[in-house]
C-alpha cells in the first residue's frame, strides 16, 4: 500500500521543517561607541558568572556602583577610534565571515546566519529565526578557537537557555573548538607568513599576543592556557617548517588584563616593555586567539602596542598583523570545520 499525504486540516499551524542552519557566534559588542550603549553591552558581558567568577551578592554592587559608571566612557572612547562605517569591527567582519560561508553552502541549501553572545543580534532571537525558516538542524559554531568556560560554554548556556523556553526545539551540534586542529593551524601560518612577507622590514620578534583570563581559572582545570600554549607552539613549529626567519624569535604573551586579580602571564604590554629595554627595535604583534579583529586587536594592540613600542620606549618598526577575518584563506578552514560537523546532515 503506498503512503498518501494527508492534507492539513485548515485550522493546521504553518510548519516549516527539513531544513539544515548554521550559527556562527562571537563574543559580542555595543551597539554603538557611546558610553550608554557601552555600559548596557557591559553590564550583561560583566553579570554573566562564567565571565566573573566572583558571587553575585559581592560583584553586583562594585559592577553597578563602580565599574558601570567608570569603564564606559572610557571604552566608549577606545570603540569611537576603531568603529567603521559598518558599526563595530567585530560584529561587521562576523556578519562577512556569515555572508562568504553562506555563499559556500548555498548549493546544499544550508541556511547560514550569525550572532552575538551578549547584544546583538543575539543567540535565542537567530536559533527562533532559523527555525522560522524551517532549520530543524543548526550547527552552532562558536568562533573560539581555545575554549574556555568564560567564551564558549557560555554560547551553550546561551542557546541551552532558548531552547528551554521552545515547544519544538530544533537538534544542536556544537563545533568543538579548534586550537590545535591542522587546518587552523595552517591557515595563521599562511596568512601570518603572508603578511611578514609584505612588511617592509624584517621583525626581530613576533608575538602571538592572546586575549588574558585570570590565573585561578587555569587551577580551576579551565584548558584555555593550554589550548593558546598549544597553538603557539603548533604554529611556531608551522612557521619554522616554511623556513621563515630562523633568526625572528616567537613569545606568546596574554592581553587586555581586567580587574585586580592575577591573570595569565606574561602580560603583552610587560613583554613589549622589556622587549625595547632589552634592545629589540622593530617587533610585530599577531593575535592567534580572535577569528576577527576587534576592539582588543585594533586598539589595545594595533593602537595602544604602537603608542607604547614606538612612542614611549623608543622602538623603530611596529605591526599588528590582521587576524583570518573573511579572507579565504579563513573562510576555507571555516568551511571544512564546519562541513564536518554537517556530516550525515547534508
Ligand atoms: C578571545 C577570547 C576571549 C576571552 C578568553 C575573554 C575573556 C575575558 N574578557 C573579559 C573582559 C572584557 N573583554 C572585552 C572585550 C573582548 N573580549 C574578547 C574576547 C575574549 N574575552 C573580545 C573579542 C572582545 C572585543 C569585543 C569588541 O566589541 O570588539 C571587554 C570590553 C572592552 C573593554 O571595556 O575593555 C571586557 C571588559 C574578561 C573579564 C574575561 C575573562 C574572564
Ligand atoms: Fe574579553
Ligand atoms: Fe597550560
Amino acid at each position: 500500500m503506498t503512503w498518501q499525504p494527508q492534507s492539513l486540516p485548515a485550522d493546521h499551524p504553518s510548519v516549516a521543517s527539513g531544513r539544515v542552519g548554521v550559527l556562527i557566534v562571537n563574543l559580542g559588542t555595543p551597539a554603538a561607541p557611546t558610553t550608554s550603549a557601552v555600559r548596557r553591552y557591559l553590564a550583561e558581558f560583566l553579570s554573566d558568572r562564567r565571565v566573573v567568577e566572583i558571587p553575585a551578592i559581592i560583584w553586583q554592587p562594585i559592577l553597578r556602583g563602580i565599574i558601570l559608571n567608570v569603564r564606559p566612557k572610557k571604552s566608549a572612547h577606545a570603540y569611537s577610534q576603531v568603529w567603521t562605517e559598518d558599526g563595530s569591527p567585530l560584529a561587521a567582519i562576523t556578519m562577512r565571515q556569515a555572508e562568504a560561508l553562506a555563499e559556500r553552502l548555498a548549493g546544499e541549501g544550508v541556511v547560514v546566519d550569525w550572532a552575538m553572545r551578549y547584544g546583538e543580534p543575539s543567540i535565542p532571537r537567530q536559533l527562533q529565526a532559523m527555525m522560522d525558516k524551517g532549520c530543524e538542524r543548526i550547527v552552532l559554531a562558536p568562533l573560539y578557537p581555545q575554549y574556555s568556560g568564560a567564551t564558549t560554554a557560555t554560547v551553550m548556556d546561551k542557546a541551552a537557555d532558548a531552547l528551554r523556553a521552545m515547544r519544538w526545539q530544533a537538534s544542536l551540534r556544537v563545533m568543538p573548538p579548534y586550537h590545535d586542529e591542522p587546518l587552523h593551524i595552517a591557515a595563521l601560518a599562511e596568512d601570518i607568513g603572508a603578511q611578514l612577507d609584505a612588511l617592509d622590514f624584517e621583525p626581530e620578534v613576533l608575538l602571538l599576543s592572546f586575549h588574558g583570563m585570570p590565573k585561578r581559572t587555569l587551577e580551576l582545570g579551565d584548558p584555555y592556557h593550554c589550548h593558546c600554549m598549544k597553538t603557539a607552539r603548533l604554529l611556531g613549529d608551522a612557521l619554522r617548517a616554511s623556513g621563515m626567519r630562523p633568526a625572528m624569535r616567537l613569545r606568546t604573551t596574554f592581553q587586555s588584563r581586567f580587574g585586580p586579580a592575577k591573570w595569565l602571564e606574561p602580560a603583552t604590554d610587560t613583554v613589549i616593555a622589556e622587549e625595547a629595554a632589552n634592545g629589540t627595535r622593530r617587533l610585530a604583534i599577531a593575535a592567534p586567539g580572535f577569528s576577527a579583529d576587534c576592539l582588543e586587536t585594533l586598539e589595545e594592540l594595533a593602537i595602544r602596542g604602537r603608542e607604547q613600542f614606538v612612542d614611549e620606549c623608543g622602538g623603530e618598526h611596529f605591526a599588528a598583523l590582521s587576524c583570518l577575518n573573511d579572507k579565504p584563506v579563513g573562510i576555507d578552514m571555516l568551511e571544512a570545520l564546519i562541513r564536518r560537523e554537517l556530516a550525515g546532515w547534508i
